[in-house]
């Protein structure tokens, strides 16, 4: 049976222009990714090498990069393009991101968009 392992970053805070209306287009806005990654985790245990393992360091540095750079209006488009840099630049097979925007909508604790990409290998 295949593996089923994952490796997460969770609470992932990054600031951001995101948004639709035209004063989110002067600010910075906190987005917050939740991430659960398909991986293989068994060479890594076995060999206790980081070239062997889903780097979740590099992963968050690399997405810290992109989304601080970036200037979407929809969360939608900015969680599609997170996903498919995990995907080609780091060889994921299958994730779950959960894109969340706290503070958009008075009134709620969190609104946000959950995505599944990929197959579990
Ligand atoms: N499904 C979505 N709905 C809305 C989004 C979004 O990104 N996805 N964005 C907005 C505004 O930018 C909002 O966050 C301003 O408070 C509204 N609805």
């Amino acid at each position: 049976m295949g593996a089923k392992d994952l490796v997460l970053i969770e609470g992932l805070e990054i600031r951001t222009v995101i948004g639709i209306y035209d004063w989110e287009r002067e600010i910075r806005q906190t987005v917050r990714l939740d991430l659960e990654m398909a991986w293989d985790i068994s060479k890594a245990a076995a060999s206790d090498d980081i070239h062997d393992a889903l780097d979740y360091k590099s992963v968050s540095k690399r997405l810290i990069s992109f989304v601080e750079a970036s200037s979407f209006g929809l969360i939608e488009r900015l969680a599609e393009q997170c996903a498919q840099i995990l995907m080609q630049e780091f060889g994921v097979s299958w994730l779950r991101l959960k894109m969340s925007k706290p503070g958009a909508v008075r009134g709620t604790e969190n609104v946000a968009v959950v995505i599944e990409r990929g197959s579990a290998a």
